[in-house]
């Protein structure tokens, strides 16, 4: 079995030995301009046209990462690096979700305890104790509630919030409110006092997070993307915050990454901005994963992660 390895910042040697060791019967190589020698699998992230192009003897194709949407926009402009039939699959949180969890839990938690206000009083050198913020007041509302966002409404439930998702067909998750579709996303939104988002970038979801979204939640709410730059109007939050409607942000991801030096989000005082690493490719488990998959469609087995071209994700 022959795979082929393509990431443009991942240590290839230490993915080439460890994928061997979970697969000893593979022969894994990093992939090279040039190399068009046989290969049963391609391990990739942002993959040259030519690395997979006319490749139609692949078995699978494995994005290092949970979010496709980088490689479904080059399908588009090149539908011959995806030969007909070959599955094109994902990380399916291989120790993203608790990573996310780490992250908006902390978060929300710094917005409910007020440490925001705190931080602007002490730069004023105030000692001014605030009212305290209700739980029943700070409902959490989870945009696309799939592999992460699932494991983050739990996690936050787990805290004691009303916490209540969106996504596209209803779901099953304990203690927490599921809504599903455009007809209740309404309803989603109203009373909705945190918004965390975590949609895949599609041509539906793209700017969805824009004025008229941001005037259906509460009054000082407060907003976490953490899953597509794109997916916010950036404008638009700028506005809600300086009307009051938006109390603050937590961003990870942006429209233009590394964000722009001139951009305004970066001086906004009620904006706090990570550099796109809310969950970041953890090896070992990505590898175990994908060792794990590799072996079910060896065993004609039908396993799970793989990407809905018809969806987009
Ligand atoms: N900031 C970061 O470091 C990272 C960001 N991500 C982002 O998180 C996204 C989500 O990842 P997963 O949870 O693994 O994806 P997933 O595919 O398991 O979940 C997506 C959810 O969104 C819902 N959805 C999709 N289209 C919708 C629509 N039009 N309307 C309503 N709901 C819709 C689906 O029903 C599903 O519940 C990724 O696509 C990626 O962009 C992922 C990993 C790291
Ligand atoms: O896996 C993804 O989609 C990411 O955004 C990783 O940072």
């Amino acid at each position: 079995m022959d795979i082929i390895f393509h990431h443009p910042t991942f240590n290839s040697q230490q993915w080439i030995e460890g994928l061997h060791q979970k697969l000893p019967e593979a022969t894994v190589r990093q992939w090279l301009p040039g190399d068009n020698q046989p290969a049963d699998y391609a391990l990739v992230w942002h993959p040259p046209v030519e690395m997979l192009s006319g490749r139609s003897t692949l078995k699978g194709v494995f994005a290092l990462g949970a979010g496709v949407d980088s490689i479904l926009s080059q399908l588009q402009k090149h539908p011959e690096m995806l030969p007909k039939g070959v599955p094109l699959f994902r990380l399916e949180d291989t120790g993203m979700a608790l990573q996310m969890q780490e992250y908006a839990v902390s978060q929300v938690l710094h917005w409910f305890r007020r440490f925001d206000d705190y931080q602007a009083l002490k730069q004023q050198a105030k000692w001014e104790p605030l009212e305290d913020y209700r739980r029943e007041d700070f409902t959490i509302g989870v945009l696309g509630a799939g592999v992460l966002g699932g494991k983050v409404a739990e996690s936050l439930a787990a805290w004691g919030f009303p916490v209540r998702c969106w996504s596209r067909s209803k779901k099953d998750y304990l203690g927490i409110t599921s809504y599903a579709g455009a007809e209740q996303l309404g309803q989603f939104l109203s009373g909705t006092r945190v918004l965390i988002n975590l949609l895949p970038n599609t041509p539906q979801t793209v700017g969805i997070i824009n004025s008229e979204l941001l005037n259906k939640l509460a009054d000082n709410s407060y907003v976490m993307n953490l899953a597509r730059g794109v997916h916010l109007v950036e404008d638009d939050l700028l506005a809600a915050l300086d009307s009051g409607k938006v109390k603050g942000a937590m961003l990870d991801v942006f429209a233009k990454e590394p964000l722009p030096q001139n951009s305004l989000l970066w001086k906004h005082p009620r904006i706090a901005i990570t550099p796109h690493l809310a969950a970041v490719t953890r090896p070992e488990e990505a590898m175990t994963y994908i060792a794990k998959t590799i072996r079910q469609i060896e065993n004609k087995e039908s396993p799970s992660g793989q990407v809905s071209l018809d969806n987009g994700y």
